[in-house]
């Protein structure tokens, strides 16, 4: 698709890890970032969201750099655009926005310089942007994804099926992945990986056959980063409890944090963000849906 008219890119906020699964597991929430495209003679950025109304303008926007960087990948100029970026995910919380603004740019690259990209190669370029597929994924494919990021190739697979409601605890409060990243170990041991890794697995296969207590069970017992971040998220025992006692099976950090999420079976999501606005007054308690959709580029008529 080559730019006639005007453009829509809606891509969806995500979940990553989902306790055990670190930099491999994400699910795709219904909270969204959309960019609305035009032609222009220069590259030019603005939103009315608090939160993203300081981003540069121009071509050091991170949509705008991501989406010029794949283009010349692929050798193409792509053409200036006016982009109003609206977005309800909130930044630096766990909710996967920095995913969705690479998913963004690249779905501009794809749709304004014409590219054709599968989403295999979408998934690739956003993975080497991000670092890890696990949110670019959901926010590509939609549902809950399981991926694979070894250098230069990504394997991935999402599910679309998962009859479950979710609910987020979100702070006001930032934590930026990168800082949340720099507290985990640089290395395991054998015995740590296999406690590790085989909880993953096993938190895969409860999800998979809807065998929610073993689920939370797992999404309980990771490893790999949760004992380490769990210092930096205040009350994080206490929200885990109060979820287990407001019908929640599985409690897990959303990300790096500081939102924490909860898996509850279907119709037990609203008692739960009840009892948490109750408990926790400060935070911004919500119930979510899953999108298994993904990222989508409609057309606009003028
Ligand atoms: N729409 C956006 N436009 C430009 N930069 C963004 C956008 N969304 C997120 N970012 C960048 O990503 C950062 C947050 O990324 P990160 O720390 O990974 O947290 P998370 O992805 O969990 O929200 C923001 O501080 C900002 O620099
Ligand atoms: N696997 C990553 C996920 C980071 O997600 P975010 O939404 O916090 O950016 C990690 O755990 O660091």
């Amino acid at each position: 698709m080559t730019l006639r008219d005007r453009l829509m890119i809606k891509v969806p906020a995500s979940t990553a890890n989902l306790g055990p699964g670190f930099d491999s597991m994400g699910l795709a929430l219904d909270l969204y970032l959309t960019l609305e495209i035009e032609k222009s003679k220069e590259w030019h950025c603005y939103s009315f969201c608090e939160e993203l109304k300081d981003f540069p303008t121009g071509e050091d926007n991170y949509i705008v750099k991501v989406a010029l960087q794949t283009a010349a990948h692929y050798g193409v100029e792509l053409s200036p655009c006016k982009i109003k970026v609206e977005s309800d995910i909130p930044l630096a919380r766990g909710l996967g926005s920095s995913a969705s603004a690479i998913v963004a740019g690249i779905e501009l690259a794809d749709a304004v310089g014409g590219l054709h990209l599968t989403k295999q190669q979408k998934l690739l370029h956003a993975t080497e942007w991000e670092g890890h597929p696990d949110n670019v994924g959901a926010s590509i494919y939609g549902g809950l994804v399981i991926g694979c990021y070894k250098q230069n190739e990504v394997d991935m697979l999402s599910f679309t099926n998962l009859p479950i409601e979710v609910v987020v605890l979100i702070p006001q409060e930032i934590l930026l992945t990168k800082a949340s990243r720099d507290v985990l170990p640089e290395s395991y041991t054998r015995q740590e990986a296999i406690e590790a890794s085989s909880t993953a697995n096993l938190l895969v296969g409860a999800l998979l056959t809807q065998n929610w207590e073993l689920a939370g069970k797992m999404m309980e017992s990771d490893r790999f980063h949760q004992p380490y971040r769990k210092s930096l998220i205040q009350g994080y025992d206490e929200i885990e409890q109060m979820a287990k006692a407001n019908g929640a099976f599985g409690t897990a950090l959303s990300g790096a944090g500081p939102t924490m999420i909860c898996f509850t079976e279907k119709g037990r999501a609203a008692g739960l963000v009840k009892a948490f606005e109750t408990g926790f007054p400060a935070m911004t308690a919500k119930k979510l849906l899953i999108d298994y959709i993904g990222s989508s580029v409609i057309e606009l008529v003028k």
